[in-house]
This record gives C-alpha cells, structure tokens and sequence, in this order.
C-alpha cells in the first residue's frame, strides 16, 4: 500500500506526460522549453507554502500507508511531483493546442481593443478580486467552507495578475489555444482524483469541506482546484506567449532575435508601449497568412510546424513570390507581364539599395516610420493587393540574386504568346530549358528558403555546409516546380501553355498545339510519368542534405517537402485524380499524415 500514490503517478500522470512530450518533441522549440521550464518553477513554489499550510493545518491527509514516506516540508514527494507534472501535462497541451496559432496575430487588440473586450476584461478582474475576498472570509469563518476559502484565496490573485496582464490577449486567442488546455487536463484529473479519494490515497477532512461533490466521491473543492491551477498554468503561458510575440513581429524593435529570447527582451517586450506597435506589418502579416492560406495547402499546412521569427519570415516570403507571380499570370499581354516584372526588379534595386542604408546587417525598416523611396514606389507602380507583400519581404536578410532570378522566370511565362498571335510560341524547346525555368521559378525559392533558415537558426554555420544545403535547396525547388508543372499540364492548356519540353513531345508523336488541344489522354499522360520520374530523381538527390538543416527547421522543412511531393505521388498512383479547380489534389488526411511522418522521421 506504501506505493498507491506513487502508483496514481505511474498509471495515470507518468504515462500521460511520456505521450505528450513524444507528441510535442518535433514542433519544441527553446523558447517553448523556457517556458515549461518557468511555469513548472513557479507553480512548484507558488503551490509550496499553500501546499504546506492545507497539510499542516490537517485538511488535506495521506494514509502513512499509502504513501512512500519522504516529505519535504511536510508534504509527501508524491504531491511536490503532482505541482510539477500535472504543470508539465498542461503545458503540453497547451503547446500543441497553440501550434498552428501565430500570436503575433492577436497583439492588434492591445493597442485597439473592443469595447466587448475592455468590458470582458474587467468583468474578469471584478470576479477575481470577489473570490479573492470569498476565499478570505471563508477562511476566517473557520468553518466547512475553509479547503474552499483556502484555494480562492490562492488563486484567485495569482489569476488576476496574469489576467490583468494578458486578459486582452487570452480573449482575443481562438478558444481552442486557450479554453481547451484548461478543461482537457482538468477533466483529466478530475476523474483521477475521483479514483484516488475513492480509493483513499488521499482525503479531504470533514469540518474543512463543504461536502458537496460535482459527481461521484469528486469534492466540489478539488474540482475547483483542478479547474483554477489549470487556468494559472494556462494564463500564465498565454502571458509568456504574449511577449514572445511582440519580440517576432517587431524585427525594427528586437532586430535580432536568438533561438530563444532572452529573459531581458521579455522584460523589453513587457515594458514596450503597445503605441510602438506597428500595426501596419500586423495587418501585413495577417493578409500574408490569409493568402497562403487560400493560396496552398500544402505550405499553409506545413508552416504551422515552423516558429518565432522565421516562421513569420517564410509566410511573408510565400505572399511576395505568390502575389509576384499572380502579377505575371494575370497579365493579359507580353508587354503587360514584362511591365509587372520590370516593376518588381525596380522595387528590388531601391529596396537592396534601402538595405545599404539600414546598417550592417541591414535592420528591418518599420511602416511607422517616414516613408522611403521605396514605400512611395511601391505605392504608386503596384495594385493594393500587391503592396503589403512587397513592403514586409524581409529583404534585409535575403540574398538579392535568386529574387532578380525568380523574376526573371516570371518572364519564360510571357513567352507563351497570347492568341492573339498566328505563330505560338513554346519557350520550353528542351530539357535544359525546363530546367533553367524551374531553376528561376523554383530553385530561387528554395535557396531564398535556406537563407532564411540559416539567418535565424544557425547564422554561424560553416560555408561548406551552407554551400551544400544551398544547392540541395535548388535542386528540391526544381523538383516541386517538376511536380507543379506535371499537376497543371491541363490547367496550363487552358492558358494556352505547355512546359513538357517540345523534344519530349516531338519523341511521343505530338506538337505543343496538339497538347492545348487534348492535354489528356495516354501519350500525354506517359509524359506526365517521364516529368514526374525527374522529379522524384531530383527529389531523391536533395532530400539527404535537409539532414544538414539546423534541428529546429529541419522537420517543417523536410514536411513542407514532403507534403508538396506528396502531390507527384498522388499523380504517380493514377491517370485518374480528383481534381481541385483543375488540379489534381491530395487529400487532407493524407496530407497531415504526411506531415506528421516528414516530422516525426525526420
Ligand atoms: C512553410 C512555408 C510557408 C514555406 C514557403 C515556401 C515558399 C516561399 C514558397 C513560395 C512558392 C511560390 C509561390 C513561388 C513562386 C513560383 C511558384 C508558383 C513556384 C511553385 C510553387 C508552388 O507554390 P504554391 O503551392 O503556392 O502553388 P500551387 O498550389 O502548387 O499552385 C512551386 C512548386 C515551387 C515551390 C518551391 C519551393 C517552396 C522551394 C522548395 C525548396 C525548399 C523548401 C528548400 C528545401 C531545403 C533543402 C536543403 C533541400
């Protein structure tokens, strides 16, 4: 009997806690480590005295029997390791519930909150301080309400300062980042507790309790308890997540940010005057992930596996390179496309030329600021929707050459003359100029990608490395474009384009105008396999190197990949494939378990 709270940990706590961390262990980060590591120290010596008190003052007992023996101030070392896990277990949870949650998101209603908000924020105030007092008038009435008194009296202020702090920021979070934390672990250890007190591991002693249950042998009491630590736990990690926030949106305030922040840039975090804030790259941000959103499934999956800064910095790469090539595609001419790229390089020669005027290495100019030469051209040569990307590209940490490049792959599209002409043209005579588009359309993208990965993961890394993932990098790019190119033959068509190489057609019997015709069928279908064999090829020739990518990206990275060559699979399974607005597509279960296996592989 002398192990029946320990085993309440082994059967029920321990092995929850295993699961959790095997399923957070590919999307940790330090700073999520920083702030277990935190809430776990604080929560133990918050619950230290209060724990201490109930035991000493004889409302919480444990049969000698049914515990070990050890008591560090009184208190059982089953129960100081219940403060910790049960801190841990939730932390998890929160985590995970957090993941595809990019806070920087929700730090707009700092500066402008809701009237339902300030309302809401201060009806939580008032209900705290109340139970506060609740709490110390039960305790001094001395009577049955005394374990109740005990813990409002408790938490209840603990609750009010994390809510004062963050109140804002926890209403303005999508209730599964918040609520569903709290009442998944609470609901948890409710039901272990009713085990344990029906057990008698452990008791509360009549005249301390009001002796009502919420269900089964469960005292109100306990159930309140469960309900309040999560929400410190809870709260206290949305305080965390709040300032780490502010630190990755704000690149013109914390201009560098390590792997993990550091305990004074929280401090700086916490001080800064939410006037500073720039609400502008906000609402940029925000338009960013609304547009990868709609725009790709599989990059829109795949960022949430990404963190911090660099995160934020791959969607704002994604919108730039997204809203640069619906520029191209929609143009209705040649000499309307060569105007929208010719405008691009403009906006990349007076934004690197920016770049020499904001310090070595370049800081990240701010929209609050005065407006450049560069804001002012943007403003006047480009649509509204094409303004906001091209303002955030996080230029100042890019190299300029695969961005000119990516343009100018922009052009090769132009080259499909419009049918207005007699004579069409088919820019993609062979192999070597597939893969020289695919290279300025693709292969860019994926070195743009890596320059960003190693900036904010691992800026120290030796050349030869860098080198090698660099060139993986654009090999891999070539590959997804292989994949793009074999999923959109009959999408192109319909534009009057065909990338398959004419050479490769020529072997099979067709011409490119035979392709716009009949993009289906058998022999364009072979092609379709031959394109997507080189994909695979290449794709094979890359992926060994993401080994190289620094731990923290390399698992998003890797399931960014996969998920997109997940599409080439798909393609590869059958002729026949569901379409989605003309493509084929993978579908969303596959796609996540796609994921989960690039993430948790490796
Ligand atoms: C997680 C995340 C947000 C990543 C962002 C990656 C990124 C910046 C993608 C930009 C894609 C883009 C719009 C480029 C413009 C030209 C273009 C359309 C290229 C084709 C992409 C398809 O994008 P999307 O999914 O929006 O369009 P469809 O739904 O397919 O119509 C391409 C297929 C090329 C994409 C190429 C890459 C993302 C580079 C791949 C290489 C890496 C990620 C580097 C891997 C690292 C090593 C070391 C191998």
């Amino acid at each position: 009997m002398a192990y029946e709270y320990a085993s309440v940990h082994l059967k029920f706590t321990i092995p929850l806690a295993l699961a959790l961390s095997l399923a957070i262990y590919p999307v940790t980060t330090r700073a999520h480590i920083f702030q277990i590591a935190s809430l776990v120290a604080i929560a133990f010596f918050a619950t230290l005295p209060w724990d201490a008190y109930l035991i000493r003052h004889g409302v919480w007992t444990y049969p000698e029997e049914a515990i070990i023996g050890p008591r560090a101030w009184g208190i059982p070392i089953e129960e100081l390791f219940f403060f910790v896990i049960q801190t841990y277990i939730t932390s998890c949870i929160y985590i995970l519930a957090n993941k595809p949650v990019i806070h920087a998101l929700y730090l707009g209603s700092q500066r402008n909150p809701p009237s339902w908000m300030k309302r809401a924020k201060l009806g939580g105030q008032v209900t705290l301080m109340a139970l506060a007092l609740l709490g110390a008038c039960l305790i001094k009435l001395e009577g049955r309400g005394t374990y109740l008194g005990l813990i409002l009296a408790w938490a209840a202020p603990f609750t009010l300062i994390t809510w004062t702090v963050a109140g804002r920021f926890i209403l303005s979070l999508p209730w599964t980042s918040t609520a569903l934390p709290i009442v998944l672990p609470t609901v948890y250890l409710w039901l272990v507790d009713e085990l344990a007190l029906g057990r008698g591991t452990w008791s509360i002693e009549s005249g301390t309790k009001l002796g009502l249950c919420l269900f089964g042998v469960l005292e109100m009491e306990e159930a309140v308890f469960f309900l309040a630590t999560n929400m410190l736990i809870v709260f206290g990690l949305a305080v965390f997540d709040q300032y780490l926030a502010i630190i990755f949106a704000f690149p013109h305030i914390f201009p560098t940010v390590t792997r993990s922040p550091t305990p004074l840039m929280l401090v700086e975090s916490r001080l800064l005057d939410s006037s500073k804030f720039d609400l502008g790259r906000l609402q940029g941000i925000a338009d960013a992930v609304h547009r990868l959103k709609r725009k790709s499934r599989s990059f829109y999956l795949a960022n949430a596996l990404f963190s911090g800064r660099l995160r934020i910095d791959l969607i704002l790469l994604y919108s730039f390179c997204r809203v640069a090539d619906d520029l191209v595609d929609n143009a209705v001419s040649r000499s309307e496309v060569l105007s929208w790229t010719s405008k691009l390089k403009c906006f990349l020669d007076l934004r690197f030329k920016e770049n020499e005027s904001l310090g070595h290495p370049p800081r990240t100019p701010t929209r609050n600021g005065p407006r450049s030469e560069v804001d002012s051209y943007v403003d006047e040569a480009f649509p509204d929707f094409a303004r906001s990307p091209l303002h955030l590209l996080p230029a100042n940490v890019l190299p300029p050459e695969p961005l000119y490049s990516l343009i100018e792959g922009f052009e090769t599209d132009s080259l499909f003359s419009s049918t207005s002409e007699k004579e069409t043209i088919f820019p993609i005579a062979d192999e070597q100029d597939l893969a020289k588009y695919a290279h300025r359309v693709a292969g860019t993208v994926g070195e743009l990608c890596v320059a960003l990965i190693l900036h904010h993961c691992e800026p120290e890394m030796d050349q030869d490395r860098q080198m090698r993932l660099r060139s993986a990098a654009c090999q891999m790019g070539v590959a997804l474009q292989y994949v793009n190119i074999a999923r959109d033959i009959v999408v192109d068509a319909r534009m009057g384009r065909v990338y398959l190489p004419t050479t490769w057609l020529k072997e099979a019997g067709l011409a490119p105008e035979a392709v716009i015709e009949h993009p289906r069928g058998p022999v364009v279908a072979g092609l379709r396999r031959h394109l997507l064999d080189r994909a695979f090829l290449l794709y094979r020739g890359a992926r060994e190197t993401m080994d190289l990518l620094p731990s923290e990206a390399r698992g998003p990275m890797v399931a960014a990949v996969e998920t997109y060559m997940e599409i080439g699979r798909v393609l590869s399974e059958t002729d026949e494939f569901n379409l989605r607005e003309g493509k084929a597509t993978v579908p969303t279960t596959r796609r996540v378990r796609t994921a989960l296996n690039a993430l948790f592989k490796g």
